[in-house]
């Protein structure tokens, strides 16, 4: 029904005469349900769509947070702040989605504890409650885990920035990913070499460069397994072994100078070295790796990306780098 047609009516029902108008606002004004039906509902408007009358891939809310359960490896439960992308894909012929709609079916499970299958059960919500072919949700939170410290028996908490993210197709097919990211060091092989040269040959004391980097593993969890964010966090640290350091006392700094030591690595070893980890954990359908090294030598950083090479599967498209910095 035309917004102008409901108006006219609940005008009409009012006794048909328009208002005065009043600059103030009527805390007092209590909605009833034939005041909301007057509303003007846009997604309702005919002959309303803008520019070209072709579908929107993904429509929908962004950075909307809340504080979300996660439960560790160990079963623990974390309340983490937690920023939500949510969006489905729009017909051609249908102006715009209910937006809140999108919030609001997640704020249905905000007391759940969040898995990635959870997700599923959010996305066919969103499928039948906006009336959407595709429908997709990634959760976006800073998960803390203990590091023990190399040789001094300490513990730190350390952060990583991790994303789940669920994709329902039109098919009803559900795919769930983690993005995961870890901060590592890297010492460069042909400084090392350099280094060595010039204290053998010529008495000359050198350091080779070494820098903080980032590993970002987005991979895709095969259908019934659970992958932990704990897991995706040994398989980089079984990978890479450089993370970097919570709790160090001098022991523990020259632990991490002989571990530097022992696992040189060029950004490309790294992203070969992540390859072979993810490879071999049967949970992992595809993976794309893409690392930084942020160079101490250079002005400019050193980047890699990799992908698990699944046909049809992830690519290693050139990545954004600059949200990769440390
Ligand atoms: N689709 C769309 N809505 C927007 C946008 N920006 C703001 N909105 C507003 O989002 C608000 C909430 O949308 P809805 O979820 O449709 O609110 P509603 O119609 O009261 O919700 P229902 O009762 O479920 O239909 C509306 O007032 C829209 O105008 C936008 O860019 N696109």
């Amino acid at each position: 029904m035309k917004s102008n047609t409901k108006k006219t009516m609940y005008l009409h029902r009012m006794g048909g005469v328009a208002p005065r108008l009043e600059r103030a606002y009527d805390a007092k004004f209590k909605l009833t349900p034939a005041y909301k039906e007057s509303l003007p509902d846009m997604m309702e408007a005919e002959d309303a769509i803008q520019g070209a009358a072709v579908p929107i891939q993904q429509v929908g809310v962004s950075n909307f947070k809340l504080p979300l359960k996660f439960k560790t490896k160990a079963g623990e439960v974390h309340t983490l702040e937690t920023s939500v992308t949510g969006s489905v894909s729009l017909e051609a012929s249908l102006k715009g989605i209910n937006m809140s709609r999108i919030v609001r079916s997640f704020y249905e499970h905000q007391d759940d504890v969040f898995t990635l299958d959870l997700l599923r059960r959010i996305l066919v919500k969103y499928q039948r409650k906006v009336e959407a072919l595709n429908a997709r949700i990634k959760l976006s939170f800073s998960y803390p885990m203990l590091q023990p410290s190399l040789r001094s028996g300490l513990e730190g908490w350390q952060y990583y920035q991790v994303s789940f993210e669920g994709l329902m197709g039109a098919d009803g097919v559900f795919r769930k990913f983690i993005e995961f990211d870890f901060v590592y060091s890297s010492a460069c092989p042909c400084s090392a070499e350099l280094s060595e040269h010039a204290r053998d040959v010529r008495g000359a004391y050198a350091i080779p460069h070494n820098q903080r980097s980032k590993a970002r593993v987005r991979v895709e969890v095969a259908k019934g397994k659970r992958l932990t964010i704990e897991d995706l966090q040994q398989h980089c640290a079984n990978a890479l072994k450089t993370e970097t350091q919570v709790m160090v006392k001098r022991e523990d700094e020259q632990a991490f100078a002989e571990l530097n030591g022992a696992h040189i690595k060029f950004v490309e070893d790294a992203a070969r070295l992540i390859y072979a980890e993810l490879a071999g954990d049967k949970r992992i359908v595809d993976f794309e790796v893409a690392c930084s090294h942020l160079e101490s030598l250079h002005s400019h950083d050193a980047v890699s990306v990799i992908c698990k090479g699944v046909p049809g599967g992830m690519s290693a498209d050139f990545m954004n780098f600059r949200d990769l910095v440390c």
